[in-house]
């Protein structure tokens, strides 16, 4: 047996044990769905949709896609002292509750991801483990140490990763995470964090694990959709909507910006010219004016009063309102009265009323064109949700925790968490909660796990809940104990209306694109949130979009950020970076980039159709020809990446926007291995600069 074939066997027995463990778990799943359905046939209660109901869930997932997808386990360290531990996308822990896995996120993962010969943090060995589903297909080591270590075998991880096959869905990168990319990922939750690179550099997935990161270490406050990540397109976020699922994450909202407002999907952009104007912050005085402007279809006459008169009465019930910080549809009451004044204290008849003031929705004020809103049209939407805002309600003083539950919907079972580690004795976790609602200290004896149980029931008890059962035992954390304990409130007067709910972190990935009205629509959703913004200014088409970094982080209503930079290029090859960055010559450099080979070839063409006819790979054309070429529109290529892109005149699309430059240089850094140029109008002077563009 070759040493490969037999560290494979090692590491082959670990991951039987662990897929073993996972099965487990998924029948603990089952009953714990069954118990959820149980209940919710029986009585007010919904169903279990609690974070950690979820983390069963995930890992009954993981456990199905055997043999389709990377494992459970990818990697292992060995560290100087003998110690060794494997890696995972979930802690699994075995029956005795010792671990197997331990979740790449956990603060003892850490290392897997920073050390380095320079500084080993005690790790002699870090092994990649690459996995088929279960099966353990290959393995990669990277030694630490300038003492020998036994059994060391492949080579280059990333690299392998980097020239695996790719699928149409972007993969996660758990198992090749850098450095400086770990960095990010890790970075405090709370603030503003500004994550920045070139094109290709793994800004999106570094965005996208930070989101599952955020989700583990502050699970109490970050549960079911508290955290948002917000796309370019639609067609982006279906790109990259597998990567969190397949981390074990599902409970975070991935919307495109076209989606932010409730019950409208918009996929289309408009023109520059027209995206400029829609983006402007001059919209919100416009969109104020259309508000309080008189309806379509409302009556010009009332009894003595004529048109002129209910115009200029609109104007006093606008200002008499904009003063109280009364909204359009809560100025009902305003409107019966400056009309009744006019009418010498005459009634006003309710008929007249309904057509003159009629409760309003964004829609109505702004219906859409040609059937359809464009993605600019979704901030003036919600900015007019805001302008004619709902009914006053009256405000009723409610517990807390009921509050809590009015958040989340329509969920009314709840789990609480009781959690024994060395360091903080027992500790009983409340959902929604960052700390813990009840410690014990030590008082309560690790094995009094009895005692424990009913220390914390009185505490639920007391939170108006009682305890309907315990998941005993199962520690989907890999932790040194942690015990889901599924309550039920107690009867409570109906849960009426639903609380606003806001998010508590919020990612935006391709963030230089965001307009004025884009970002308040943001900062609507992100009051109280902490933010994490991903970006590249050399990208940047909108034509409002900001100068720099600060200048978007106060457009989004936040003071102050952290700034990391991702250095590396893991996309494009450098023979394609060089040549895409002259598109920007002088204001950017290249991006140094890991990624070996590559092919760049410029063709001069005299029809386009025919050679477009002769090539294979993807091609990118201007929105204009894209339909005729059966071509991937330009405007629709930003986040995506493909294995050989032909792209078609690059002219074009340079005259295309006043930010033509930009978006070419967007699709010049698409390809993963091979770009091809083809042109039938001169190249873009930038281009031609003294390298194989020139003509
Ligand atoms: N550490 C890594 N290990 C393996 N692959 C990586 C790593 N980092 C990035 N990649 C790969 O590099 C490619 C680019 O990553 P990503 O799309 O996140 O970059 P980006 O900075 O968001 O690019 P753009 O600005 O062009 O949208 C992806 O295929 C990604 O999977």
């Amino acid at each position: 047996m070759s040493e490969t074939a037999h560290q494979i066997a090692v590491e082959q027995q670990v991951v039987d044990r662990v897929y073993a463990r996972l099965e487990v778990m998924r029948a603990q799943t089952r009953q714990l769905d069954a118990e959820g359905h149980r209940r919710a046939s029986a009585g007010p209660v919904t169903g279990l949709v609690e974070r950690d109901a979820m983390v069963l869930r995930a890992a009954a997932r993981l456990a199905e896609l055997d043999g389709q997808e990377e494992g459970v386990v990818f990697g292992r360290l060995d560290f100087d002292d003998g110690y060794t531990y494997r890696i995972g996308r979930l802690g699994v822990r075995d029956e005795d509750r010792e671990p197997l896995v331990v979740d790449w996120r956990a603060p003892a993962a850490a290392p897997f991801y920073r050390a380095t010969p320079g500084e080993p943090l005690g790790v002699t060995r870090r092994r990649v483990i690459t996995c088929a589903g279960p099966r353990v297909v290959g393995l990669d080591d990277e030694v630490l140490t300038a003492r020998d270590v036994d059994g060391v075998v492949g080579e280059g991880a990333l690299l392998t990763s980097l020239t695996r096959a790719r699928g149409a869905h972007m993969r996660d990168i758990v198992a090749t995470i850098q450095r400086e990319q770990d960095e990010a990922i890790r970075a405090p939750a709370h603030g503003v964090t500004v994550i920045t690179g070139g094109p290709g550099t793994g800004k999106t997935q570094v965005a996208l694990h930070r989101a599952a990161y955020l989700l583990y270490t502050d699970r109490g406050r970050f549960t079911d959709g508290r955290v948002l990540v917000v796309g370019p397109s639609t067609v982006f976020t279906e790109y990259i909507g597998r990567v969190l699922p397949g981390l074990g994450e599902d409970s975070v909202h991935l919307r495109a910006i076209g989606e932010l407002f409730d019950g409208v999907v918009a996929t289309r952009r408009d023109p520059a010219a027209v995206a400029r104007v829609k983006g402007d912050l001059t919209m919100v005085r416009v969109l104020a004016d259309l508000a309080w402007d008189t309806p379509p279809n409302a009556p010009d006459r009332l009894r003595g009063l004529a048109a002129d008169d209910l115009a200029k009465a609109r104007v006093e019930i606008r200002r008499r309102c904009e003063a109280g910080g009364v909204a359009v549809n809560g100025a009902r009451g305003e409107a019966a009265r400056v009309l009744a004044e006019l009418l010498g204290g005459g009634e006003v008849p309710e008929a007249f009323l309904n057509a003159w003031w009629p409760p309003l929705t964004p829609q109505d004020v702004l219906p859409a064109q040609d059937g359809q809103w464009s993605v600019d049209d979704v901030p003036l939407l919600d900015e007019l949700a805001e302008i004619l805002g709902r009914p006053p309600e009256p405000a009723r003083a409610r517990p807390e925790w009921q509050l809590r539950e009015l958040r989340s919907g329509a969920r009314l079972a709840e789990t609480f968490v009781l959690s024994w580690s060395l360091n903080d004795g027992w500790q009983l976790f409340a959902p929604g909660l960052a700390t813990p609602m009840a410690s014990s200290g030590q008082a309560i004896d690790h094995n009094g796990y009895w005692a424990a149980q009913r220390w914390a029931a009185a505490i639920v008890l007391r939170e108006g809940h009682q305890v309907v059962s315990w998941v005993d035992g199962f520690d989907p954390y890999g932790e040194e104990g942690y015990v889901p304990v599924l309550a039920e409130p107690l009867p409570v007067a109906e849960a009426e209306d639903p609380v606003d709910d806001a998010y508590l972190h919020v990612i935006l990935d391709e963030a230089q694109d965001l307009s004025p009205m884009e970002c308040r629509m943001i900062a609507r959703r992100a009051a109280h949130a902490s933010m994490t913004i991903v970006g590249d200014l050399g990208q940047a088409t909108h034509p409002l979009a900001a100068g720099s970094w600060p200048e978007l982080v106060r457009r989004l209503g936040k003071r102050g950020a952290r700034t990391l930079d991702l250095p590396t290029g893991y996309r494009v090859p450098q023979v394609i970076a060089d040549f895409a960055a002259r598109a920007l010559a002088p204001g950017i450099a290249p991006t140094r980039s890991f990624r070996p080979g590559g092919s760049l070839e410029i063709r001069r063409v005299d029809d386009l159709a025919e050679a477009v006819a002769g090539e294979t790979g993807t091609v990118i054309a201007p929105d204009h020809l894209a339909a005729a070429l059966d071509a991937v529109p330009v405007s629709q290529v930003k986040g995506l990446e493909y294995d050989r892109v032909v792209l078609v005149e690059p002219a074009d699309i340079v005259a295309a926007e006043p930010r033509g430059m930009s978006r070419l240089y967007v699709a010049l850094t698409r390809a993963v291995a091979e770009l091809v140029v083809l042109h039938t109008k001169p190249l873009p002077e930038n281009l031609t600069v003294g390298g194989p563009g020139a003509d």
